[in-house]
């Protein structure tokens, strides 16, 4: 292989030995590829994020469901939140008891709502309706409430859960109209949770989140848990060397609030935290292929297999992902690498602005958009970085194109498919011909 435009995945030896074109032609593109080594790091810095004894770190399945992925979560000792009946499905599926899930819904059906309590697995609820519905269904036992803080974070106003606008969370002013209702259908408030957002990169938000939940804590004496939410951003722009989230302050910082909150409660309450992106992103990058390059208008387009269909984010949140190129030693040979300019060490100085497309038809079917790389040949491998949260779970079957493979690279540096990729048989599985 040509190392054409490398310095992340080098820096971090993503692929432990293996080349990212053998990969793609092995598997074919697009394709999802994780390190496990990454993942576990990820998942234990979290884990590890206070001293506080009596803490729990849920990953957020939302992020990355993939049933591997979530048993290598469930080894390194975390728990998981779910979203759906299909997440706790797959979350047991995956080996996690019914008491280390935790059903966070929003809007569900009374079907959708008595799943989990089948199961045996902790509801919250965020509405006033919902808590009614759940009292109908489920009297005398166990629910959470989901309360809106007042205080949202997030990278796109898209994912910003708690403020003035959003459909999340219960407002505080509805309290005694929470306990009410617990004690008409004899509920206990085993919990409460919020979240505030996705994405932040610096800990004010999440901290000042955590006073205003704390005062809604106060109204209720008996709580087993409080569950501060995920959000816990990672830095996308690598390339740059944006700064990573200071966990370490965070943590200190954290730790100081929630052993000052455990005296004042007068024990040591459980506190939760439910983390998606910062566990799942950084040990994905999602392997594509360009089949096209041309000049537009004085654009350079390079099209590749990755449309919005596979990775949604940017086009839906405009987000960045840093973009790599490895080159093939058989589609250097056969397109003449030598018009490439390449370094050959991976740090190519030779960049110009390249609008990266997928396959998709729609105009609006952008990867990245003016960005500056190296020179860009049909049959380059593209390197899409940070792709491991939110990528397959938002993947979809638009166009009638196959959802992609994943792989996991494990710690002794083997790759194993963990996913196989959709078939054409696959599309009309579920369709009835008339
Ligand atoms: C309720 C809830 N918890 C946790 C998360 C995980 O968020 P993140 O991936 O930003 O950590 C989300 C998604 O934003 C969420 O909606
Ligand atoms: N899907 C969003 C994050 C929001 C997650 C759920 N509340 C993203 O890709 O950034």
């Amino acid at each position: 292989m040509q190392k054409i435009y490398t310095k992340v995945t080098d820096e971090m030896n993503f692929y432990e030995g293996n080349d990212p074109t053998a990969l793609a032609k092995e598997y074919g593109t697009p394709l999802y590829v994780y390190n496990e080594r990454i993942l576990r790091t990820r998942c234990r810095e979290l884990k590890n994020l206070v001293t506080y004894p009596n803490f729990v770190a849920d990953f957020s399945a939302k992020a990355n469901s993939n049933l591997a992925f979530l048993q290598i979560v469930r080894s390194e000792g975390l728990e998981v939140d779910a979203m759906s009946p299909g997440e706790i499905y797959i979350e047991k599926a995956a080996g996690f008891k019914s008491d280390e899930i935790f059903y966070i819904c929003n809007n569900v059906s009374e079907e959708e709502m008595q799943y989990a309590v089948s199961e045996g697995v902790l509801v919250s609820v965020d509405s006033i309706s919902q808590l009614e519905q759940y009292g109908r269904l489920a009297p005398n036992t166990r629910v959470a409430v989901r309360f809106n803080p007042g205080v949202g974070a997030g990278h796109h106003d898209k994912v910003v859960t708690a403020g003035k606008k959003t459909k999340f969370g219960v407002d505080p002013s509805c309290i005694p109209l929470v306990k009410e209702i617990l004690k008409k259908y004899n509920l206990t408030l085993a919990g409460i949770n919020q979240h505030i957002g996705s994405l932040f990169m610096t800990g004010e938000a999440f901290l000042s989140s955590i006073h205003s939940l704390f005062d809604i804590a106060r109204q209720f004496p008996d709580l087993e848990f409080i569950d501060l939410g995920g959000g816990f951003g990672i830095p996308y722009h690598k390339e740059t060397d944006e700064a990573r989230l200071d966990l370490k302050s965070l943590g200190t910082e954290l730790d100081k609030e929630l052993y000052a909150f455990a005296e004042e409660y007068g024990r040591q309450v459980k506190f939760r935290i439910e983390p998606g992106r910062y566990i799942s992103a950084e040990c994905c990058v999602l392997l594509g292929q360009v089949h096209s390059v041309k000049e537009n208008s004085g654009i350079t387009y390079a099209g590749c297999d990755v449309g919005f269909n596979v990775l949604a984010r940017p086009v839906m949140y405009d987000s960045y992902h840093g973009i790599e190129i490895y080159r093939s030693n058989d589609a250097a040979a056969q397109n003449g690498a030598d018009k490439t300019h390449s370094t050959g060490d991976g740090h190519d100085n030779n960049l110009q602005p390249v609008t990266v497309v997928g396959n998709i038809c729609e105009s609006g079917d952008i990867l990245a958009k003016d960005r500056m790389l190296p020179p860009v040949m049909e049959k380059d491998i593209l390197g899409i970085l940070d792709a491991g949260a939110y990528g397959f779970t938002m993947s979809s079957n638009y166009n009638n194109r196959l959802r992609p493979a994943e792989v996991l690279i494990r710690e002794s540096g083997e790759a194993v498919l963990i996913r196989e990729r959709d078939t054409l048989e696959d599309l009309k599985r579920h369709m009835i011909s008339i």
